[in-house]
């Protein structure tokens, strides 16, 4: 049964627009009315398309997870305090329309949105011929300072929050069980579903990350696209290099198992994988003491995984990798990235 847009509005604003923080005016007038109690404001924007972020059988309860996770994790990047979101939905037609749909979407939603205390103020909604798009802007608020891309310092230790790879991992075996092209996993099914999981279900660090820019650390991002580019990103914008260890990359049992020490596959998930989303923080070694205890409170591993270098014009990478003792030249591909 099709839909109209203001029933499904409707729908939105009783399934999702819970009450939230700091909220005026939420759905249901031109624009959303927000108090941000004397707080500065950070902003961010993540857009995910089927057939590109998601396969387009995805179940509607995941996409509501890792829609808003993906955008939660960019806040928690910059170690802000998550608090509103906007929605837009660009929906092809659907034979049975969207109202199990936007219930199970919103399940998923919800299960994080709680959790985060984050509250749906707003958003879009239209009909499109093109694949299902969803774009959501993520605002939130902070106490003191945030982290950024541009401040790591020569010196710094460079530690990953989690493990990485996982994700990556399972997209390789969700294209083959497709019969799309990618690499086959040899694990176990408990192996496989936990990688599966963490595809699906991205854990944005947003209590590791608050509790980090509160004990000083000035840079961070998430990691999205894969470690090599990430780690690129924060290198290029404080214009310095870095060595990394290969071996010190954080691995889950379930991935370890998929490795198995075979280098190609450490290349191909951990390192340029992506859609991990644990946070790439730079911190002088001064901290390291206490942002283990931070991880030790929060029940999240963290891991140093390389040094900050200084600049240097004669070298042809941004990143020195070493592999058990031994230099490696890095990989054509870094990482993910849209071509136009
Ligand atoms: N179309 C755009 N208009 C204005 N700013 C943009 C646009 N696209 C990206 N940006 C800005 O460029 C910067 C980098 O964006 P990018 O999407 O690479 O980072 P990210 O969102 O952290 O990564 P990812 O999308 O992989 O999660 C951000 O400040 C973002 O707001
Ligand atoms: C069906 C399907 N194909 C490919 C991928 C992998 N992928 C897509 S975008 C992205 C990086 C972050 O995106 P952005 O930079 O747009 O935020 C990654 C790792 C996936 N998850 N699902
Ligand atoms: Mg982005």
């Amino acid at each position: 049964m099709a839909n109209e847009e203001f029933a499904l509005i409707a729908q939105l604003q009783k399934d999702l627009g819970h009450v939230g923080k700091g909220v005026r005016l939420g759905i249901g007038d031109d624009a959303a009315w927000l108090d941000t109690e004397g707080r500065t404001l950070v902003s961010s924007m993540d857009t995910l398309v089927a057939g590109r972020h998601f396969f387009a059988d995805v179940h509607p309860a995941d996409l509501g997870w890792k829609a808003l996770a993906v955008n939660l994790s960019d806040l928690a990047a910059m170690g802000a305090i998550p608090r509103w979101c906007l929605l837009s939905l660009a929906l092809p037609p659907l034979a049975e329309g969207y109202g199990q749909w936007v219930q199970d979407f919103a399940a998923g939603w919800l299960a994080l949105a709680e959790r985060a205390d984050v509250a749906l103020v707003g958003g879009d909604t239209v009909a499109t011929d093109g694949p299902l798009t969803l774009s959501i802007t993520a605002l939130g608020v902070v106490e003191q300072g945030v982290m950024r891309r541009d401040a790591a310092s020569v010196g710094d230790l460079i530690w990953v929050t989690g493990t990485l790879g996982d994700a990556a991992a399972a997209l390789d075996r969700a294209f083959v069980s497709r019969g799309l092209p990618g690499w086959a996993l040899n694990c176990s099914e408990t192996c496989a579903q936990a990688l599966e999981n963490r595809r699906l279900r991205p854990q944005p660090r947003l209590d590791f990350a608050r509790a980090a820019v509160a004990a000083g650390v000035t840079c961070a991002l998430d990691c999205s696209d894969g470690f090599l580019a990430d780690l690129g990103h924060i290198l290029q914008a404080s214009g310095l290099r870095a060595r990394v260890d290969l071996e010190h990359l954080p691995l889950s049992s379930a991935l370890r198992e998929c490795i198995d020490s075979d280098l190609q596959r450490l290349l191909r998930w951990p390192l340029t994988g992506g859609d991990d989303y644990e946070l790439i923080f730079c911190a002088p070694p001064s901290l390291t003491g206490t942002l283990m205890a931070l991880a030790t409170n929060c029940a999240l591993p963290i891991t140093a995984v390389g040094e900050v270098l200084p600049a240097d014009p004669h070298a042809a990478e941004d990143v020195d990798l070493y592999w058990q003792g031994q230099s490696l030249s890095l990989p054509m591909n870094r990482g993910h990235q849209h071509v136009f």
